[in-house]
C-alpha cells in the first residue's frame, strides 16, 4: 500500500505541527541538528477503560518514512512564510538543508497486530535530532488513530464471540482518510469486511453489504422490492425487513426465499435495523426455522457497539451477523488514544548516549530514560508479563524483578528460564534503510487474533479488566529513580 502515492500524490513532509519546523530550524541554527537522540512513542492508559490495546498503523509509518522528503513545492511554500515582523520565517540555508534532507534514522517498532500496554514503547526512533523531531507529529497521528480503532474493533469482535462483524462506518467516519484508515484498522482488529469499496481496493479487505430502506421504498410494496432484489442477486440476498412492519417483512422475506428455493437458489438471510433487536431477531428465528430456513442468517445493525452486543447476547438474541458503523469508526466513547512521543536519550560529545528524564508533578508522567526494548514472557503460549529493559544491559538469567513504572510497590519476580520470550520492538529501519517488509493485511489480522488469544480472558473483559503486569527491569528502575533524585536535587539547588 502506498498511501503517499495513491492518496496524497507525493510528499507528506508538511503534515506536521508548525512547531516541529521552528524547532528544526532552531536546532539547525544552534548546530544541534545532527546530534543523535532517541525518542519513544507510547501511551499512558488503555482506551475505553479496557485492559489491552492493539497496535496498528505501522505500514503507514513505513511508507511515510520511506517517502520522507521535502519536495520542491514544500520548500516553495516554506520560503514564502513570513515571521510576525514581515521577514522570511526560515533562512535560505535552512531551506536548502531541508531540500537535501535524507531520512537516516533507526526505527524499531512493535509489529501491527501486537497487543501493547501503557508506558512500554510502541516505536523507538534513533537519529539526528531534527529528523526525530519532525517525525513526532505524523507518527502520532498515524498510530494513535489506527491503534484506537483496531482496539475498538477487537473489543466489538470479542463481544460478538467469533460471529462476523461487518464494518459499515464510511458515512459517519471522520472524513476521507479517517474512513479509510478506520476500515483498515477495523479489519486488523477482527472485522470480517468493510462496506467501503475504496478501502477494499486500497488495502485488499473483503467488501460486503446488504441494501438500504430506499430500495424498498422505491417500490409499491415490500414484496415487490424483495422479488426484484432476488432477481438481481439470486445467491446473495439479505433482505432488510424493518421498513414498514418487521414481522410482516420477515414473512415477505420467507415468501421470496421459498420462490428462490424452487429455482434452486438460497436466500442468505435478513437484516433488522430498528426496534428491539432481541425481540425481533428471536421472532425472525422462529419464523425462519418453521418455514424451513434454519440456515438463514440474521444480521442486526443500528448504533451497535461492544456493550449493546454483549447485552443482546445476554438476552439470547438470535443474531448471527453484526453490522457496526458509527460507534466503531469514530471510537465513539473515546476520541483519541493519547499516545505521546518523548525524548529518552541523547548522544553527548564523548559519543555516549546519555539517558534523559523529564520530571513531572504527576509521577505518572515521568518518562522512562534510556534506550529500551520490551520483552514479553510467555508460559505455554500465554503471555505472563512484559518487561521494559535497557537494551545494552544483560538480564540476569537467574531471575529479575519487574517494577510497575507508575507504582513501585507493584512488583513481580521473573525467572526467564521458565518462559519463552519475544522482543517486541523489531528493527524496521536501519540508518534510513527499510529492513522490514510489512506482512499483507491478512497476516496482520491473523497476528492480532493470535496475540489476543495469548492473553487471559480476564485482561480482555470489557468492564474492570484485570491488570496485566508490565514493569521496568530492576536496573532500569534504579536508573530512573537515580535520575529523578538528581533532577529534584538540581531543582532544589536552583530554587
Ligand atoms: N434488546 C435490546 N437491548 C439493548 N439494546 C437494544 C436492544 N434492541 C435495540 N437496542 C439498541 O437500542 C438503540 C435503539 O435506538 P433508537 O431508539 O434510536 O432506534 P429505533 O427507533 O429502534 O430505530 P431507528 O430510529 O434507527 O429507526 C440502538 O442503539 C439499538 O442498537
Ligand atoms: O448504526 P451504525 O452502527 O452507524 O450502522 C450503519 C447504519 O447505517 C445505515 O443506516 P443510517 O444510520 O444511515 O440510517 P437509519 O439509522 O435511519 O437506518 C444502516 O442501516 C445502519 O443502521
Ligand atoms: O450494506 C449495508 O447493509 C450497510 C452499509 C452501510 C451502512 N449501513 C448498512
Ligand atoms: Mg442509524
Amino acid at each position: 500500500m502506498k498511501i503517499t502515492k495513491d492518496l496524497y500524490q507525493g510528499s507528506l513532509a508538511l503534515l506536521t505541527d508548525f512547531y516541529q519546523l521552528t524547532m528544526a530550524y532552531a536546532y539547525w541554527k544552534s548546530g544541534k541538528g545532527e546530534q543523535e537522540a532517541v525518542f519513544n512513542l507510547f501511551f499512558r492508559k488503555h482506551p475505553f477503560q479496557g485492559g489491552f490495546t492493539l497496535a496498528a498503523g505501522l505500514d503507514y509509518v513505513i511508507d511515510y518514512c520511506s517517502n520522507f522528503r521535502f519536495g520542491k513545492e514544500d520548500i516553495e511554500y516554506l520560503s514564502q512564510m513570513k515571521a510576525p515582523d514581515g521577514s522570511p520565517q526560515f533562512e535560505k540555508g535552512f531551506l536548502e538543508y531541508l531540500s537535501e534532507l535524507k531520512f537516516s534514522c533507526d526505527i524499531d517498532a512493535v509489529e501491527e497486530g501486537t497487543v501493547v500496554f501503557p508506558n512500554a514503547p510502541m516505536v523507538r526512533v534513533k537519529g539526528p535530532l531534527i529528523q526525530c523531531q519532525l517525525l513526532e507529529t505524523p507518527l502520532l497521528n498515524i498510530l494513535n488513530f489506527q491503534s484506537l480503532i483496531a482496539t475498538k474493533a477487537a473489543r466489538i469482535n470479542l463481544a460478538a464471540k467469533g460471529e462476523p462483524v461487518l464494518e459499515f462506518g464510511l458515512r459517519r467516519a471522520q472524513g476521507i482518510d479517517g474512513a479509510l484508515a478506520a476500515s483498515r484498522a477495523a479489519y486488523i482488529g477482527g472485522c470480517a469486511s468493510t462496506s467501503n469499496v475504496m478501502a477494499g481496493k486500497l488495502f485488499g479487505i473483503p467488501v460486503s453489504g446488504t441494501h438500504a430502506h430506499s430500495w424498498i421504498m422505491s417500490f409499491e410494496t415490500e414484496l415487490e422490492a424483495f422479488e426484484a432484489y432476488a432477481d438481481a442477486f439470486p445467491n446473495q440476498c439479505v433482505f432488510l425487513v424493518d421498513t414498514y412492519d418487521t414481522i410482516n417483512g420477515i414473512k415477505n422475506a420467507i415468501k421470496v426465499g421459498q420462490a428462490l428455493r424452487k429455482k434452486g437458489k438460497e436466500m442468505m438471510g435478513i437484516r433488522i435495523d430498528s426496534g428491539d433487536l432481541a425481540y425481533f431477531s428471536n421472532q425472525a428465528r422462529e419464523l425462519l426455522d418453521e418455514a424451513g430456513f434454519p440456515e438463514a442468517k440474521i444480521v442486526a445493525s443500528n448504533d451497535l457497539d461492544e456493550h449493546i452486543i454483549t447485552s443482546l447476547k445476554g438476552q439470547e438474541a438470535s443474531i448471527n451477523v453484526w453490522g457496526v458503523g458509527t460507534k466503531l469508526v469514530t471510537a465513539f466513547d473515546q476520541p483519541a488514544l493519547g499516545a505521546v512521543y518523548k525524548l529518552s536519550a541523547i548522544k553527548t560529545e564523548n559519543g555516549i548516549f546519555q539517558p534523559k528524564i523529564k520530571i513531572s508533578q504527576q509521577s505518572l508522567k515521568i518518562n522512562i530514560p534510556g534506550i529500551h526494548n520490551v520483552k514479553r514472557y510467555y508460559s505455554n503460549d500465554k503471555a505472563v508479563a512484559d518487561m521494559i529493559y535497557l537494551e545494552n544491559e544483560e538480564i540476569n538469567p537467574r531471575g529479575t524483578v519487574i517494577i510497575d513504572p507508575t507504582d513501585p510497590t507493584r512488583r513481580k519476580r521473573i525467572m526467564p528460564a521458565f518462559y519463552q520470550e519475544e522482543d517486541l520492538l523489531k528493527p524496521i529501519f536501519k540508518k534510513g534503510k527499510a529492513v522490514y517488509q510489512s506482512p499483507d493485511i491478512q497476516k496482520i489480522r491473523e497476528r492480532a487474533q493470535k496475540q489476543l488469544d495469548s492473553f487471559d480472558k480476564t485482561h480482555k473483559r470489557l468492564v474492570n479488566p484485570h491488570l496485566y503486569p508490565v514493569g521496568l527491569e530492576e536496573n532500569l528502575h534504579h536508573l530512573r529513580m537515580e535520575l529523578v533524585l538528581q533532577a529534584k536535587k538540581m531543582e532544589n539547588g536552583n530554587a
